[in-house]
């Protein structure tokens, strides 16, 4: 099977028998694949442990595969460790299909419905700054680490959607959900050790990985069980005519007989929703966080855009948004520089395919790499250096660029991305009303700007700053 490929695949390094090129895609899977790609070509092949994939490394070829032929590149591959507990369900890595079409329209509607995009998801997340900022005041300017409460705060902004109420701070469960939603996709090592499993599933039994399988498992299960109870709780007072939440509304397809809509399907689905939409926008904030205190200048312009278009007081609304240039720019630029999940969620073709002159069969999975549409010299000038003023004009107007896509394209785009975008902006600005954040006066150094990615979540190191209240 070593030598054998598809008449017309995309060429692209084996590495060697049983692993391919798994050991040779160190610490920064989409570097590797990046410089690979300027050997073999922007569409080119990779032998990952025993089967051929495909990775997409330019704008254009990424557009061509999930926008132009969507139907033929939104599948998603069959990954050992994650099917052995999603069995079909959610809507992460379910394929594209009549389940994952009807789970989807659901999801937007129902997102859309309780409030995102809306002044009523404002309104939450405005409500969620105030406990995070008073979380921040408490720590009264000593040095503290943001990681956990960040999680905090867009773990219950999730949580306000499907529960309907947001968690405590403090409250046990609550603590336990987020315990079990991090810790692994945000630590390089266990996220390698993860799609070294995926991609050769005998790992799964083999020390260390077997620990790391159990580990996984039992983090999962352990959110299932807290959505199992909340699930329970709201049967037992559900009202048809009055849905106060996702899992209401999940419910009544249910207790409608709609197909797809069922006990399991929708503990899967609040799973997802918590696992993606958590890690993903804390991420987000806490490289902000970090560029505020390696750019000082930066946060300075937008502290003074802060204060003359919202004021000191004044509550945030997405309304102000096109107003602020200099804070759509910093956003822009942190989403780019730092690509949260840079590889995105692997795709895999539901038809034989052909893209750029190459042949890709039918059931090939497919690794889209969104960092390196980010940090391609051909669409950015000195792509390594952070820069807001990139997406600034001579009029000091923001400028969008169409190669900036975090949230991926076609059918599979981030479902949260409205959401996501919604939080980043209200939870910025009104960090930036309220705080100056400075380095730990404690520790000599600045936090890196760079960690091992393994590519799946692209997460800061752990560190530690200080805020001064205004
Ligand atoms: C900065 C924040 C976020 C980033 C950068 C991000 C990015 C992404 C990316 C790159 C994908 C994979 C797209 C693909 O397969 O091509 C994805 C999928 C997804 N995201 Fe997000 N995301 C963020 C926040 C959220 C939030 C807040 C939610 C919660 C509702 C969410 C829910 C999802 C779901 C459910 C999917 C799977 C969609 C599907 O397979 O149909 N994400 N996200």
């Amino acid at each position: 099977y070593w030598y054998k490929r598809p008449k017309g695949f995309p060429p692209g390094p084996r590495g060697i028998p049983f692993l391919g090129i798994i050991p040779r895609l160190g610490n920064f899977p989409e570097k590797s694949l990046f410089k690979w790609s300027k050997m073999y070509g922007p569409v080119m092949s990779l032998r990952m442990g025993r089967k051929d994939w495909v990775s997409l490394n330019d704008y254009d070829s990424i557009y061509k595969a999930l926008s132009k032929q969507h139907t033929k590149f939104s599948g998603r591959p069959v990954l050992p460790v994650f099917a052995q507990f999603n069995q079909g369900s959610g809507i992460v890595r379910i394929d594209y299909a009549a389940l994952w079409k009807s789970q989807r329209k659901f999801g937007l509607n129902t997102l859309r419905g309780f409030g995102v995009g809306k002044r009523s998801m404002e309104e939450r997340i405005l409500k969620e700054t105030t406990f995070l900022n008073d979380w921040i005041r408490s720590q009264n300017g000593n040095a503290f680490s943001p990681v956990v409460v960040l999680h905090k705060a867009t773990a219950s902004n999730i949580a306000s959607i499907i529960y309907g109420k947001r968690f405590e701070y403090n409250d046990k469960t609550f603590n336990r959900l987020i315990d079990s939603i991090t810790g692994v996709y945000d630590d390089a090592d266990a996220n390698f050790a993860l799609q070294c499993m995926n991609l050769a599933p005998v790992l799964m039994h083999v020390p260390p990985f077997s620990k790391l399988n159990a580990l996984i498992l039992e983090k999962y299960r352990t959110i299932l069980e807290i959505c199992q109870q909340i699930v329970e709780q709201h049967k037992k007072t559900f009202q048809e005519d009055e849905l106060r939440d996702f899992i209401d509304a999940f419910l009544k397809e249910m207790y409608e007989g709609n197909a797809g809509f069922t006990d399991k399907q929708l503990l899967h689905y609040l799973r997802h929703l918590l696992g993606a939409g958590t890690d993903t926008t804390a991420t987000m904030l806490n490289w902000s966080l970090i560029f505020l205190l390696h750019y000082p200048e930066v946060q300075k312009k937008l502290r003074n855009e802060a204060m003359k278009i919202v004021g000191r007081s004044t509550p945030v609304k997405m309304t102000f948004k096109s107003d602020m240039p200099y804070t759509k720019a910093f956003i822009e630029e942190v989403l780019r520089y730092r690509t949260i999940v840079p590889l995105a969620v692997a795709h895999k073709t539901n038809e034989n395919s052909e893209l750029n002159g190459h042949v890709i069969p039918k059931d090939t999975a497919v690794l889209v790499n969104l960092w390196a549409v980010h940090n391609d010299p051909d669409y950015w000038d000195e792509p390594e250096i952070f820069k807001p003023e990139r997406f600034i004009d001579d009029q000091g107007r923001f400028v969008k660029s169409s190669h900036v896509i975090p949230f991926s394209l076609g059918p599979r785009h981030c479902l949260g991305e409205q959401l996501a975008q919604m939080e980043i902006f209200i939870f910025l600005v009104s960090l930036i009303q309220n705080f100056e954040f400075v380095p730990d006066p404690n520790s000599g150094e600045l936090p890196p700007l760079d960690s091992p990615s393994s590519g799946f979540i692209f997460t800061p190191p752990p560190y530690t700053l200080a805020a001064k209240e205004l």
